[in-house]
Parts: C-alpha cells; structure tokens; sequence
C-alpha cells in the first residue's frame, strides 16, 4: 500500500506537538463536531486530593493519578511497548452461530489462500504462523458467505492484524470507494491501527487507506476513493451522514476496535451504533476487545447480530512460586530506611516499586538516587510515548529500579522482575484491598513458574488491615520480615 501522505502529515504533527499528554488523549477521544458527545471535564493539575499514606487514614476516595486512569491511554500505551505476539497455551473457546456449520483451524497463512501480496506483507511484518485467536479467527472472518464475529483476546495475542489482514482481502482494489470501515475509539489508536494496515498492506499498493480523525478535513464535494477508512466514531459519523463523503451503503466490513476501550469513551457507543445502522444487512461485522465485561457484552449484542463468539483465556496468573513478606514502619521515612536494608543485604536485580500517589513515587524516587541507585521513574504527567521509553528503558536493564504509581504500571509485564516492592499495598478507590492489582503486580504465570519476592511495606493500623485482607484472600500466608536483622533478610532471598 502506498504511504498515506495525509497520515504522514498527521504523524509529524503529533511528533512536534509540545505535549500530548494523556490526559488530553482523553480529551481527544470525543471529538470537536457536532455529532460528538460532550467532552469529559478534566479537572486541572494538581486539583485532585492526592492521597498520602498517612497512618491511619485511608487515600481519599479520588487520586490524581485516578484522573488519568484512562483506558485508551493504557490501551495505546500497550502498543507502543509491546514488540512481541503475547504466547498463550489456553485453547479457545468458540461458540458458533450455526454449530452445524464447519469450524476451520489453520496453522499456516497459506492455509487461508491469501493474495500473494498480502502473503507478503505477513511475512513481512515477521509473522510465520497464525497466533492462537488468528488461527480460528481468521478462516472464521475470511469465509463466504462473511460471518459476523465478536472476538475476545487479551492485549498483545493478534487481534489487530487478524482484523486487518480480513479487511485487506475483502476490498476490492478495482472499486475506488470506501469498504471498508474501522472504527477506533481515539485519534491515536486509530493512527495505530492505520500503521498496521499500512505495513501489511505495503506490497499491495492498489488498496488505499484514509483517515477518519479530527482534523482531517476535506472538501465537501469530495467522494472518497480510498477503499478503507479507519476513525474515531463522530468523524465516521460525520462522514457518512453529515458530509456523504462514505456511501455507507456499499459497506462490506465493519470493524469495531476495542469495544471496551469505546465503552469507556462517552458518546462513542450511540456513534457507533448509528453508523452500524447505516450500513447494509449483508455487511459483515467484527468486534474485538482485550476484555470482556458486561457493559462490553451488551454493547456487542446490540452491534453485532448472527454473531460467533471466539475467547482466548487469560493465562491464570498464580501466587505459589512468589515468597511474600510485609515490614512494619511507622512513616514512609521508615519504609524507605527499610528498603535502603533490604537493599544492603540482598542483591537485586531489578525491582519494581509500587507507590500509591504520583507524590510518594516521585519522592522516593529522588531519594533513591540520592543513594546511588539507577532508577526510572514512570509518573502520570508524562506523555505515552515517554512512559514507552522509560519501560523500554528499564526492560533493557538501563536502569534497575523502576519506581511507579499503580496506575501507571497498570497491565504491563516485565517479566525479569523478581523483585516487586509494594511501597504502598494497592486499594480501590474505596480505601479496599486491590486484590487483582496485588495479583497482577506480582503473579507470575504458572507456565513460567519463575521464583519471586514480593515485599509489602505497611505503616498504619489501615494498611496492615489491607494487608491481612489480602492475607484472607488469597489464603497465602505474608511472612513478616524484620528488616534491622539483616542475617533474616539475607534468608529471603536463598
Ligand atoms: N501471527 C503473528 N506472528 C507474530 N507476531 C504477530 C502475529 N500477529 C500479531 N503479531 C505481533 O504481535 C503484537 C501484538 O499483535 P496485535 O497488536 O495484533 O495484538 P492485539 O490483540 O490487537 O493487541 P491490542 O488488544 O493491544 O490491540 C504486534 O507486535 C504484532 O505485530
């Protein structure tokens, strides 16, 4: 596929725009016409109440790192740090419309009788088999008559490029007009998606992709000839009905991009569903999403009818092979002296260190430093692109520790840590234990059975509650340490 001028454009302007920080890609998301829902107040820098672990008082109901607890910029964030197809050996599980009807499996690309130029373009991008989720998904997608398909896999197992390389084989490159739609919940995931439609498109240069994001403007007459058209829900709205540029009619497929992501954008699922009903009863629809909750469910019932459903597991992320200790402190001074101890006596790695406010990391960070530790700091005013950098950073070994809200570490793995340091145990909004933040952060999938050490500072009679809740829970006993013993600490890590 030719390079979208249009979308370099757009590139280069992110690249030099001063700051996109999350917050405003949540601002982003709805979008500036008419159609588009009202914009979420986002509330200014530092108005929020950060909630300092002061003994005995639970963090207020609202973070500032709350603020920025925004689904698309997780979502994004992913993407910019995953290099690698995420391994799954669960099976998945497919419930099939008509159960009557062939169910196909490949394990190879050439199975799946693709154009030479889209065989091409796979085996480009370093792809040599189909992932889990592809090898169902695919031959499901890429069926005639089309079959509508509502797709569930975690991040990173293949779902974009199972999409595209659907959508890539059904247009038609002799008809110069949209067939293609994909709608993406913000500017930045649709330019992500564009990309991938780009590279596996590359050697199939007749098929032109367009951009449906704000700022794209274009000139009213204008009929689109471009055969696919990737966007957020307003424009695409904007463009088939306000504008005509889209002869919504001569639609084959329709995709839906993160439809949990979506949900959690206000407006972006009556958008959605007012484009759907645009489109003729032939089309076919695919919807994908990392996760599947109920808000999801019911938004992919009322998108997508006839469906098939294909889900891919999680794999189950277990504490058996992870030693757990907790240090008792009084304040977070103590807690650092603590760490500086446990440091003294055990060689580390690396570490992760979880604090619960942007205030705590950043402090402890500098006082880490003070100490002559190479750390990285990942912290909520930063940009997506720079928190990428910092975890690649860190996942190269650069730097050994890496200090982080827990919303910011949010869904992302590094798996050479065996060291995770809970400054400050995980709980909900509610002051409540996080007790799949806690698994999360310091699980490790059976498969791997890698050996960890986690250590959880508690300071207040508040945290040493969470603490036991967690304790009860999980049915796991936290060994105390004491961390003036230095002979116990050297113990923890035989
Ligand atoms: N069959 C494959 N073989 C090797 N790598 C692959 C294959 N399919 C996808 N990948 C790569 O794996 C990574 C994840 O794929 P992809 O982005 O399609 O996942 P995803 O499920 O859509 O993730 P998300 O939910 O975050 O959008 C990408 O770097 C992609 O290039």
């Amino acid at each position: 596929m030719a390079t979208d001028s249009w979308a370099l454009a757009v590139d280069e302007q992110e690249a030099a725009a001063e700051s996109i920080s999350s917050l405003q890609i949540k601002d982003a998301a709805p979008e500036e016409n008419g159609t588009a829902a009202a914009t979420a107040a986002t509330p200014p820098e530092g108005s929020g109440a950060a909630a300092q672990t002061e003994p005995d008082v639970p963090p207020t109901a609202k973070t500032e790192e709350d603020d920025k607890d925004d689904k698309a910029a997780q979502s994004l964030l992913n993407k910019l740090i995953r290099s690698n197809l995420v391994n799954t050996t669960n099976q998945v599980e497919v419930l099939q419309r008509d159960p009557n009807s062939p169910l196909y499996s490949v394990k190879s690309f050439e199975e799946l009788r693709l154009k030479p130029q889209l065989l091409q373009g796979v085996y480009a991008m370093g792809f040599n088999r189909p992932s889990k989720i592809q090898e169902t998904a695919l031959p499901m997608m890429l069926a005639e008559p089309p079959q509508n398909l509502i797709a569930q896999s975690q991040s990173g197992t293949g779902k974009t490029a199972a999409f595209v390389l659907a959508m890539l084989s059904h247009v038609d490159p002799n008809n110069k007009f949209p067939q293609c739609l994909c709608v993406s919940p913000t500017y930045e995931l649709a330019l992500q998606t564009g990309k991938v439609i780009e590279q596996m498109g590359k050697h199939y240069p007749e098929v032109q992709l367009v951009y449906a994001i704000r700022g794209n403007k274009l000139q009213r007459s204008v009929k689109l000839q471009e055969q696919i058209v990737i966007g957020t829900p307003g424009t695409m709205l904007d463009w088939c009905l306000k504008f005509k540029f889209i002869d919504p009619k001569k639609i084959k497929v329709f995709v839906l991009d993160e439809a949990d992501v979506m949900i959690a954008t206000q407006g972006h699922q009556d958008q959605s569903i007012r484009i759907q009903r645009m489109l003729p009863k032939n089309c076919q629809m695919l919807l994908f999403s990392a996760t599947f909750e109920e808000s999801v469910w019911r938004f992919a019932e009322r998108i997508v009818p006839d469906h098939n459903i294909i889900k891919l597991k999680r794999e189950e992320e277990t504490l058996d092979t992870i030693k757990q200790y907790y240090v008792q402190c009084t304040s977070k001074e103590e807690k650092f002296q603590a760490l500086c101890n446990i440091y003294g006596a055990i060689t580390i790695a690396q570490a992760m260190i979880f604090c619960h406010t942007r205030k705590t990391a950043g402090w402890l960070a500098g006082e880490l430093s003070r100490e002559g530790h190479q750390v990285a700091l990942l912290s909520g005013e930063m940009q997506v692109e720079q928190r990428a950098a910092v975890i690649d950073r860190f996942r190269d070994g650069k730097e050994k520790v890496l200090v982080t809200t827990n919303v910011c570490a949010r869904g992302i793995d590094v798996e050479q840590v065996s060291v995770v340091i809970n400054f400050d145990l995980p709980v909900d909004k509610d002051g409540n234990p996080d007790n799949e933040t806690y698994l999360h952060r310091i699980g490790r999938t059976g498969r791997f059975g890698k050996r960890g050490l986690a250590i959880n500072m508690v300071d207040s009679k508040f945290s040493m509650n969470v603490l036991n809740r967690i304790q009860e829970h999980f049915n796991k006993k936290i060994e105390k340490l004491d961390t003036d013993d230095l002979d116990e600490i050297e113990k923890i890590s035989s």
